[in-house]
């Protein structure tokens, strides 16, 4: 059905109506018998992407599915989510990564486009099946053992030689096994001290973050640092893109708002790979966020199922909640941000570096995916209101700024008021 959206100040600028045929595409002219999306007084971006969602289907589907997941990511905004590798059996085959897009396929919601993994069963010694990921009909580009690091430099080298024949990219979870081994749960510094939790030291990110981008540098590929956390990853992350070396970098809603004092309640809400940072590393990474030096925000949506989150603190499973809320909490952390760099950082960018067609743009003649925000808007987050299968919500009972309040994915209205349009 065709769709007038009204109204919109398109990208926070001037007002425009957005039209779309029966084909689900942005058109130039008022189609006939189109329905109207009323978007008075709200701002209109395209359609949201996110490069690093956990649905965990295969496995856990007690803490989310991808129906469940594609279910949240709309309520976010979003038009596409970019599906980790770390299930249970692990996306490591092309049979592995299809299932995964079929079922995104089935749910109707975003286009979930899975992440293949970098090595068989994130195990870190032998490489996955690259090749075959690629040339699916999934057409997997972005590869990652996320949950775990590519320790082996010999296997990282490989991995980045062997994604440039396809144009694909190897997305690093920095973290230095030896530095921040199993047990490290927070970061490293005068407050793990004096709670006696075994620390997470930002340098166990960044030794990562160098090495890599040397090996990209040396291998003329493509490395793309997941959740980067610390001023000094940050650092070198400026530099390498300075030599013109091919690294991308996202950060997470959660690093550029929450500190690590909160862990001081043991909550294990808070607890998450890597941990949260003090504030001198919040404020580099919203200035890097801002200056272009990180190109993405990605939500690292991390649900987990209480028996495995309510623990002890050093016991708790990490990760966090983030799709439902990631918008809201990017205005909020970023208020410089102006709305068209919130749509280069959650939309643009995170399209190109996955390779993803017809996503990031509002160009007429690509699909019609689309997010209106009310943008000043203040909403304080109910965790038991969220579509997640998941209660593991940093932000509950906190106030955010701006709310989405319709999604449009391919043309059709998939939240309106904030409420899920079926399925
Ligand atoms: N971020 C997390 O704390 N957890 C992620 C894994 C990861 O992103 O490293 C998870 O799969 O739960
Ligand atoms: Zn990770
Ligand atoms: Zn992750």
């Amino acid at each position: 059905m065709a769709l007038v959206i009204t109204g919109a100040s398109v990208l926070g600028e001037k007002t425009a109506d957005l039209y779309v045929d029966d084909a689900g595409r942005l058109v130039d002219e008022p189609p006939a018998g189109a329905q109207t999306l009323d978007a008075d007084g709200l701002v209109a971006l395209p359609g949201l992407v996110d490069l690093h969602t956990h649905l965990r289907e295969p496995g856990r589907e007690d803490a989310e599915t991808i129906l469940t997941g594609s279910r949240a990511a709309a309520i976010g905004g979003y038009a596409a989510v970019l599906a980790m590798a770390n299930t249970s059996p692990v996306t490591d085959t092309a049979e592995a990564a299809l299932r995964v897009f079929d079922l995104g396929r089935e749910a109707g919601l975003v286009d979930v486009q899975p992440v293949g993994a970098v090595t068989k069963g994130l195990a870190g010694a032998e490489l996955a099946e690259l090749g075959l990921m690629a040339r699916s009909r999934a057409r997997v580009r972005v590869f990652s053992d996320d949950g775990k690091c590519v320790h082996d430099a010999r296997v990282m080298r490989r991995a980045l030689e062997y994604v440039k024949a396809f144009g694909g990219v190897v997305s690093q979870h920095a973290q230095d096994p030896t530095l921040a081994g199993p047990t490290a749960c927070c970061h490293e510094g005068e407050i793990s001290g004096r709670l006696g939790l075994p620390g997470w030291p930002g340098i166990a990110e960044e030794v990562i973050v160098a090495r890599d981008v040397m090996l990209a540098r040396h291998t003329a590929s493509r490395v793309h640092i997941a959740h980067v956390s610390t001023a000094g990853s940050v650092e070198m992350v400026r530099w390498a893109k300075a030599q013109g070396i091919g690294v991308t970098a996202e950060v997470t809603p959660h690093h550029l708002l929450l500190t690590t004092d909160l862990l001081e309640g043991f909550d294990p809400t808070y607890k998450v790979n890597p941990p949260l940072r003090p504030a001198e590393d919040v404020e580099a990474l919203r200035a890097a966020l801002l200056d272009g030096t990180i190109d993405a925000v990605a939500t690292d949506h991390a649900p987990h199922a209480r028996h495995d989150k309510e623990h002890a603190f050093v016991d708790a499973a990490f990760g966090m909640l983030g799709l439902e809320t990631a918008l809201a909490v990017v205005r909020t952390a970023v208020p410089d941000l102006g709305w068209a760099d919130v749509a280069r950082v959650m939309s643009a960018n995170p399209a190109r570096i996955a390779g993803l067609a017809g996503h990031g743009s509002l160009d007429v003649g690509t699909p019609a995916h689309v997010v209106l925000v009310d943008p000043t808007a203040s909403v304080t987050v109910d965790r038991d209101a969220s579509v997640s299968l998941s209660r593991n919500n940093p932000w509950h009972g906190r106030s955010l700024t701006s709310r989405v309040v319709h999604t449009v994915y391919a043309g059709r209205v998939t939240v309106r008021d904030g409420v899920l349009v079926a399925p």
